[in-house]
């Protein structure tokens, strides 16, 4: 069942969030994308584990945390701000970092990689990992484009292997896609349900399909938006204008790419294209290639296809 921020971080201080078998968490990538896994994982009373490739990045990842849990916090517990800081200081406590992922897996029940969208990248840090982790540990990718089996089979534990597949921001977005490759044991998968449901999210179902369910749909829907500003047909602000208003999106298709970041949407269509390369909906884009060129990597960066809100 769904709840708005307020009631589920409410329901998880009361403890009436669903608990699950996995306790230690460790997440890999303290990124946009682990670091919100992170928050949320924390939140919901795991012990949690961020692992980045520096110190620096992660002072960055923590201090992401720490203004997204104040957001919250600060409507929470508008009327008792003293639970808030105790509730902070409690879901802060629960979350250490680490450099050395062999390290940070050892005792972990769930590792979640979070890592750049390459799968090579992806498997030299699964095939490290399969050595370093004990035989229960779980292994999920968040990726948004990789089909799962071709990551799980740098490791000997396919059964327990599978997708977990959060939106950006985690903190709000609700949902989790779940994936199952064939060889995911019932009992990994199930536990990667409940290990959402814990989290607080609605899950959903998923096969190890290009994109699964969400950007199966959104990524063409993204880059043809990309496409009619190339053909001369739309400015941006128009294409988001009419998306917003028209079909009721809360962003419009730029302003969503900035917020996921111009190089991951890069790596997804590229990997699409290089692998289905006579479909037209994977083709890549002249504009979104210069963008990225230039370094004009989206909200991250602050600037994309337009210049981030401070
Ligand atoms: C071409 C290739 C493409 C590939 C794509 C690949 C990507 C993937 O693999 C999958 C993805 O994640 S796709 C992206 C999915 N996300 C979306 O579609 C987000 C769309 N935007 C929104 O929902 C709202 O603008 C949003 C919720 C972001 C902000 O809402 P508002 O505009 O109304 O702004 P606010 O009033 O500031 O926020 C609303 C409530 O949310 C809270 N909030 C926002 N950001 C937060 C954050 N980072 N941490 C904690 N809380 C946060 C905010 O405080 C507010 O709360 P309430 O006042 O209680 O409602
Ligand atoms: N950006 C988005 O909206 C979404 C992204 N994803 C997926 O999540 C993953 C991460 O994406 P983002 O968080 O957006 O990327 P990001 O670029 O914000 O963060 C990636 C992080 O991984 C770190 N990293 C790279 N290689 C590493 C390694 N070998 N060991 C440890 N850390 C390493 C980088 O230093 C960086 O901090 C990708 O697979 C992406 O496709 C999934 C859902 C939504």
């Amino acid at each position: 069942m769904s709840l708005p921020i307020r009631a589920f971080i409410r329901s998880f201080s009361s403890g009436s969030i669903q608990r699950s078998a996995i306790k230690n968490v460790t997440i890999i990538g303290g990124g946009l994308m682990g670091a919100g896994i992170a928050q949320v994982a924390a939140s919901t009373g795991h012990n949690v584990v961020l692992v980045d490739q520096t110190k620096d990045i992660l002072k960055k990842s923590h201090s992401s945390i720490e203004k997204s849990l104040q957001r919250v916090v600060k409507k929470q517990y508008a009327e008792d701000p003293k639970a808030g800081e105790a509730f902070m200081a409690k879901v802060l406590s629960q979350l250490c970092t680490e450099t050395d992922p062999a390290a940070a897996v050892k005792s972990s029940d769930l590792v979640i990689e979070a890592i750049v969208e390459n799968l090579e990248v992806k498997k030299k840090l699964f095939a490290s990992l399969d050595k370093a982790a004990p035989k229960h540990t779980i292994f999920a990718s968040n990726t948004s484009s990789i089909p799962i089996k071709e990551i799980a089979v740098a490791t000997k534990r396919m059964d327990k292997f599978g997708g977990l597949h959060y939106f950006n921001p985690v903190p709000v977005m609700k949902l989790l896609e779940v994936i199952r490759i064939p060889e995911t044991s019932d009992d990994t998968f199930n536990k990667l349900l409940a290990f959402g449901k814990a989290m607080g999210k609605v899950t959903v179902n998923c096969k190890d399909t290009p994109g699964f369910i969400v950007n199966r749909l959104l990524v063409p829907y993204m880059m043809e938006a990309v496409r009619m500003v190339e053909r001369g047909e739309a400015t941006p602000q128009d294409v988001d204008t009419a998306m917003k208003l028209g079909a009721g999106y809360p962003m419009g298709p730029f302003e969503l790419t900035d917020y996921v970041g111009l190089d991951t949407c890069k790596f997804i269509i590229d990997g699409w294209h290089a692998k289905y390369p006579n479909n037209p909906l994977f083709d890549p884009s002249p504009l979104l290639n210069k963008y990225v060129a230039e370094g004009k990597l989206g909200n991250k960066v602050g600037e994309g296809f337009y210049k981030a809100k401070k």
